[in-house]
């Protein structure tokens, strides 16, 4: 009788020991695996790669620059959200010539992977070229009228995309791209680059102090900024976010645009210096570095390993309907 108890005892002793073997091992494994998929390998003491640039703003918003993020865990969060970014672009007048280049290139690096949905604005819708587009890419052609003034082409698309945004894009897109035709992209721009609100820092002004941005600087224009203010310079020619922040930004800089029109001013960089002061009151939630907004003529720097998107040379009398 004891004897046979005791053998029940080693035996009960000896599945505890075998159960608790195994959980150790199968928790090692995953927290091994856990370490790679998030290289934990990080300490709290050094949270970017990089020394030489600033990847933070004074509002704790990320400046993203190659180097301070991880593609494959943004992936990992972001891909299986099944998001639809919705991305604009106009090609009015002559600057239908850049749509092939701008499409290819962005289906080669553009949030692959992504649903995405082109909004080509044109006056030409007949000279779209027809680009081949991976699965869950679409793009929609949508009339807009010409102009003799590349300003305004340039000011309306703010009051392009309000509308566009109200009529269609919130129903069908999680986040907006608005972005310059007259460019190619040359590397990733991917899920690292959503936000709430994300601007980018335009390559011309990166290196500069604030009283050398081009900011509108008259007192009557309602794009005005003080020499004592502003945070960066950011470039027009990329606006993105949630499509819900993104109206809001559209609709406050189209009415100022108005305003200011109707005692006619328009201010130095038309909708950038608007862009400009939106931005100033309502901080970006994600900043982008010049990587995502880079201008071929400009030679690469040091601090910029890789160039994402950048705007083609032109020749601005062949292609703007004005000088
Ligand atoms: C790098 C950067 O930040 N670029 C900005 C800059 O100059 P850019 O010299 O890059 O301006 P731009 O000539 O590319 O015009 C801006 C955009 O408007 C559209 N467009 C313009 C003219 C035209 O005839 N047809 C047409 O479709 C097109 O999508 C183009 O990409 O200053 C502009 C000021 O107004 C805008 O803020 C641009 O975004
Ligand atoms: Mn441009």
């Amino acid at each position: 009788m004891r004897f046979s108890s005791n053998i029940k005892l080693y035996v009960l002793l000896l599945i505890v020991g075998i159960f608790l073997l195994l959980g150790y091992v199968y928790f090692s494994f995953f927290t091994e695996r856990l370490n790679r998929t998030t290289q934990s390998g990080r300490t709290l003491f050094c949270f970017s790669r990089r020394t030489d640039v600033v990847a933070v703003t004074p509002w704790l918003a990320p400046i993203i620059w190659e180097g301070t993020y991880d593609p494959v865990l943004v992936d990992n969060i972001y891909k299986p959200m099944n998001l639809t970014i919705a991305t604009t672009v106009f090609a009015v007048g002559k600057y239908v010539s850049f749509l092939r280049d701008f499409l290819e290139t962005a289906e080669k690096h553009f949030m692959v992977g992504f649903n995405v949905r082109y909004y080509v604005f044109t006056d030409r819708p007949h000279d779209v070229p027809s680009v081949n587009l991976t699965q869950g890419r679409h793009i929609s052609v949508i009339q807009v009228p010409g102009s003799n003034r590349w300003q305004e082409i340039s000011a309306r698309r703010m009051e392009i995309i309000q509308t566009t945004i109200e009529s269609q894009i919130s129903r069908v897109a999680d986040y907006i791209f608005c972005l310059d035709v007259d460019s190619k992209f040359h590397a990733r721009w991917g899920a690292e680059s959503l936000g709430r609100l994300v601007a980018v820092i335009h390559p011309g002004y990166y290196e500069q102090t604030r009283d050398h941005f081009p900011y509108e600087r008259h007192p009557a224009s309602m794009a005005y900024i003080p020499m004592d203010e502003g945070d960066y310079y950011y470039g027009g020619a990329m606006i993105g976010g949630f499509v819900e922040d993104v109206y809001t930004l559209t609709k406050i800089c189209r009415n100022r645009f108005e305003v200011d029109a109707e005692n006619s001013i328009e201010a130095a960089w038309q909708e950038e210096s608007h862009l400009n002061r939106y931005l100033l009151y309502n901080k970006p939630s994600k900043v982008l570095s010049p990587e995502y907004l880079w201008q071929d003529f400009k030679a690469k720097t040091k601090e910029v390993k890789v160039i994402r998107f950048s705007g083609v040379i032109k020749n601005y009398a062949e292609v703007r309907p004005n000088v």
